[in-house]
């Protein structure tokens, strides 16, 4: 190998730096009805900047490798390690922020005070916490509202003060459960766009969870796959879209092209038999 070639495969090694790295991974619940079997053998590589999609029926597992991720669940086989370390590790090192399909903000504080409560938690300073608070809140295009409170705003402004408060101590791994499931279809679209915007100003590695084939194909670099009883990877789809995408890309032949396999691999993973 010359020189060249040589700088080059290391150029390329530096540019996937794998955040997650799943092998063999194995989750079993001890139920009072006896095992589920949640995740079995499960390999996943996710690299830093991926925007990774889990796909698939409920019950296939998706919510419960987050949950890994995010040291949440403790796997009962195989290996896991987010930036080259245990989840457990990662989330002491602030690794990572959670966005769940409720908001679940506190209603009795306003939105900036919702935001800064991990701050305060972490012990952030005031001012520390006031700078966050404001750079979070344009992020998400919520500058203005951190004095309301969260019924003052509609629900896709609350999942996006959500995020907000994900975001606020500028964790390098946004988990993503759903965040969007309970909204309407056009806000949905507004906040997959604005999700874009964010995840190319920001070069967050995102796991994110969702039922909806247009919205995986839209958001991600990766989709994965998942088939339940027990829960396991069927197909990891790369993603040939560009970074840039505005919503019309849904009616290209390409993006047509990737939802057609992400629905062969949804069917080919599901028994008809239950
Ligand atoms: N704490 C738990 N104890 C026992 N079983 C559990 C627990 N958490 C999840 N399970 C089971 O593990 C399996 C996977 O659940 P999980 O929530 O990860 O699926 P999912 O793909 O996220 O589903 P959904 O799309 O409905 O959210 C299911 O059979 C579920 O009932």
């Amino acid at each position: 190998m010359n020189n060249e070639t040589m700088n080059q495969t290391a150029a390329a090694r530096d540019a996937a730096q794998p955040v997650v790295e799943a092998r063999g991974l194995d989750l079993t619940f001890q139920t009072n009805d006896g095992p589920v079997q949640a995740l079995k053998d499960v390999n996943l590589t996710i690299d830093k900047g991926d925007f990774v999609s889990f796909i698939g029926p409920s019950g296939c597992g998706k919510t419960t490798f987050l949950r890994v991720m995010a040291a949440l669940e403790q796997p009962t086989g195989g290996t896991i390690t987010v930036n080259g370390m245990t989840p457990d590790e990662a989330r002491r090192n602030r690794a990572y922020g959670y966005v769940f399909q409720a908001a679940g903000l506190y209603p009795w504080r306003t939105i900036a005070k919702n935001i800064r409560l991990p701050l305060e938690i972490m012990g952030y300073s005031r001012a520390r916490q006031e700078e966050r608070v404001k750079d979070v809140l344009q992020l998400v295009d919520l500058e203005g509202f951190g004095e309301k409170y969260p019924w003052q705003l509609s629900g896709g402004m609350q999942q996006r003060a959500s995020i907000a408060r994900a975001l606020a101590f500028d964790a390098d791994i946004l988990l993503m459960d759903e965040p969007f499931g309970a909204l309407d279809e056009i806000v949905r679209d507004h906040l997959n766009e604005q999700l874009l915007q964010l995840w190319a100003r920001t070069n967050k590695t995102i796991g994110f969870v969702t039922h909806s084939i247009p919205e995986a194909v839209y958001l991600s670099t990766r989709i994965v796959v998942m088939s339940p009883r027990p829960g396991r990877i069927t197909d990891v789809i790369e993603s040939p879209l560009p970074k840039e995408r505005p919503l019309e890309i849904r009616d290209t032949p390409e993006f047509i092209e990737i939802a057609h396999r992400v629905r062969e691999g949804l069917r080919a993973g599901h028994s008809y038999d239950d």
